[in-house]
């Protein structure tokens, strides 16, 4: 279990973080979201002993992250932002110099570097020095790095920057792998808000350093303006004036030059059956008719935006 309790950070006059406070469970991916400059990296820094919090507390399956760091970053793996440090290593000293600093040894130590080497496909570089590896395959290693002695607590700053598509796919699915077989807990900070859709169970948002929401990603798309929204393509454009005096219709936006129509509802109204209805009844011809679950950019820009103002 992660408690974060009123945890506070200040450079100078500017407080990075304020006055931080939420819990995460085992078994739990939480989406750690903000735009630049929230705190996300800082609370991480906390959280695994780099930086000194200014005020609040935070415990880490129990060990204060104060007064028993050693303790609590023994249950963690950290990804920092960036590539690992000991560019000129080569891959798979790196990570049996890693493995030794985590008091891994003989057979065992060789063990745990293997079980890590195959969770994120690195055999093809292990002779390679860290410097002269693709961005992806940095970030690779500083993954290894921080499941190499199997920690039950997992802190990735933004763990699949830089990835192709099929690596990003191969690392979520890793990170769900992770949190369902063995139950640890993954926290991961993101900008890729569908990252949160496919990955995490809950997300939190932050912004100038404080909590706006926390929730289930469909709780979030549910804050979304989206949310209930129809979308209607559609052979030939129409008018599509009329559906804002249906009940429930706050708003229709077209697009797609007339080939798209999204019609917003009001909050908690279900506009779809009358939607349905109204495009049978007016003879449209409709390639598709689909009911939108929430779009969490717009839930986020919101968020940020009202904080910003
Ligand atoms: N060592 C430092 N000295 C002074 N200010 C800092 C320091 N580290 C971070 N900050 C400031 O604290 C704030 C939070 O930074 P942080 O890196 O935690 O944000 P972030 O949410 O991780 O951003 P990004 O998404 O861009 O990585 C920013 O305004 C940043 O400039």
């Amino acid at each position: 279990m992660i408690k974060i309790n009123s945890l506070t950070k200040r450079f100078g006059d500017h407080v990075a973080v304020d006055n931080l406070s939420f819990e995460v469970k085992p078994g739990e991916v939480l989406g750690f979201l903000g735009p630049n400059g929230a705190g996300k990296s800082t609370t991480m820094k906390m959280l695994t002993g780099f930086l000194t919090p200014d005020g609040g507390s935070a415990s880490i399956c129990g060990f204060d992250i104060r007064t028993q760091i050693l303790q609590a970053q023994q249950q963690m793996g950290y990804l920092p932002e960036g590539a690992p440090c000991y560019g000129d290593m080569r891959v798979k000293g790196f990570l049996e110099f890693i493995a030794e600093v985590r008091g891994l040894r003989g057979a065992d130590k060789q063990r745990h570097v293997a079980r890590a080497v195959e969770q994120v496909e690195l055999q093809g570089v292990l002779g390679q020095s860290i410097d002269t590896l693709s961005k992806g395959f940095k970030r690779r290693v500083g993954l290894a790095q921080a499941i190499l002695h199997d920690p039950k607590v997992l802190i990735l700053d933004e763990p699949t920057d830089g990835l192709d598509p099929n690596q990003k796919h191969q690392v979520r699915q890793l990170i769900q792998q992770l949190a369902s077989d063995s139950n640890k807990i993954v926290v991961i900070s993101t900008h890729i808000l569908e990252e949160v859709s496919a990955v995490c169970s809950r997300a939190v948002v932050i912004a100038r350093g404080r909590l706006l929401a926390d929730g289930t990603p469909d709780e979030l798309e549910a804050r979304s303006n989206y949310h209930q929204a129809v979308t209607v393509l559609l052979q030939q454009p129409v008018d599509s004036q009329p559906l804002l005096a249906l009940p429930g219709v706050k708003e229709v936006e077209v697009e797609h030059g007339g080939h798209q129509l999204t019609v917003i509802a009001e909050p908690d109204a279900v506009i779809f059956p009358a939607v349905g209805e109204y495009a049978r009844q007016q003879q449209w011809q409709v390639k598709e008719l689909s009911v939108e679950r929430g779009r969490l950019d717009d839930v986020f820009r919101r968020l940020t935006a009202e904080e910003a103002a």
